[in-house]
């Protein structure tokens, strides 16, 4: 018997990538169960599937940099935060963070369809009773390309895993001008926003002025550290949250072009926050 649960939860995550470097991604996750009915008639409760599989995603994959081992240029070493990722291709990057913040693969690339494979293996590894196979299918948002924005952050007061300095989201955007959506705006702004690391000002060490640009913070899971290229940063004057990313985005266009401008500003999937702002 199969049982089946479509987007059973969004998994929010970032991966390193030999062409784009640090990308921030979001997908559904679509979960697949083989095994025997019980005396009940079910194969496994559906409102016990979800707590089951969520628990599990959330500690693994989700919330973390997924960091391919076996990448030319890249390296993994201890250090005094917990590990240390260091890239090349096709740009440099030092992350230093608690070892929970990262997945590492010994792979070469990360491509979804292994990372499903993974996350079917790594779920099957405790199946619930009466359960003996386990798939997952992990699945972007369709978003028409030049209308998604992919960063990374991290949010040094969240309690959770968002505190963690490199995770990401793959996400929509809607802007619209004196209320008509504009398109142009959109994608520029998405152009400006792709594979790009969205910074906290208060955060940086050193100078903006910096070619390299090194963020820190203390938060409850540990010391986390990032060094990457001034030219994949932005740097925003407050934290990043999706509230304040929507605010700031409404103001900075208001401000370029005129007008009363509205943002919606997802985080991922199916969440978000919408500012407005006019000039
Ligand atoms: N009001 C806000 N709440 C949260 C924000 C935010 O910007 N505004 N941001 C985060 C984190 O950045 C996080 O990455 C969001 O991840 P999310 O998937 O929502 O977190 P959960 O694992 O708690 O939720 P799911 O049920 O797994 O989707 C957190 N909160």
């Amino acid at each position: 018997m199969n049982l089946f649960v479509h987007s059973l939860t969004a998994l929010d995550a970032s991966y390193w990538c030999a062409e784009r470097g640090l990308v921030g991604a979001s997908w559904q996750v679509d979960v697949e169960l083989d095994g025997e009915l019980g005396e009940d008639g079910m194969l496994f409760d559906f409102g016990e599937v979800k707590p089951w599989a969520k628990r599990q995603i959330d500690a693994t994959l989700d919330h973390t940099l997924i960091v391919p081992t076996q990448m030319p240029g890249l390296s993994v070493s201890e250090c005094a935060e917990g590990l240390c990722v260091r890239t090349q291709l096709p740009w440099p990057m030092e992350v230093r963070a608690p070892r929970q913040a990262f997945t590492l693969l010994p792979w070469s690339t990360i491509e979804p369809q292994r990372l499903s494979r993974y996350l079917g293996e790594q779920l099957g590894k405790r199946p619930p009773p009466r359960v003996g196979e386990v798939r997952v299918q992990l699945r972007e948002e369709p978003i028409a390309p030049g209308f998604g924005y992919t960063y990374s952050h991290g949010l040094k007061h969240h309690a959770g895993n968002c505190q963690r300095i490199a995770h990401g989201h793959r996400s929509r955007l809607g802007i619209w001008r004196d209320g008509e959506l504009d398109e142009a705006l959109i994608q520029r702004w998405c152009a400006r926003l792709a594979d790009i690391y969205l910074a906290d000002r208060a955060d940086l060490v050193g100078s903006e002025e910096d070619e390299s640009l090194r963020f820190a913070y203390e938060s409850l899971q540990g010391q986390f550290r990032i060094r990457l290229p001034r030219e994949r940063v932005v740097l925003m004057p407050f934290t990043t949250t999706v509230e304040q990313i929507a605010h700031w985005l409404a103001e900075e266009t208001a401000l370029a072009h005129g007008g009363r401008i509205r943002v919606q500003a997802f985080e991922g999937i199916g969440k978000g926050a919408t500012a407005e702002a006019k000039r």
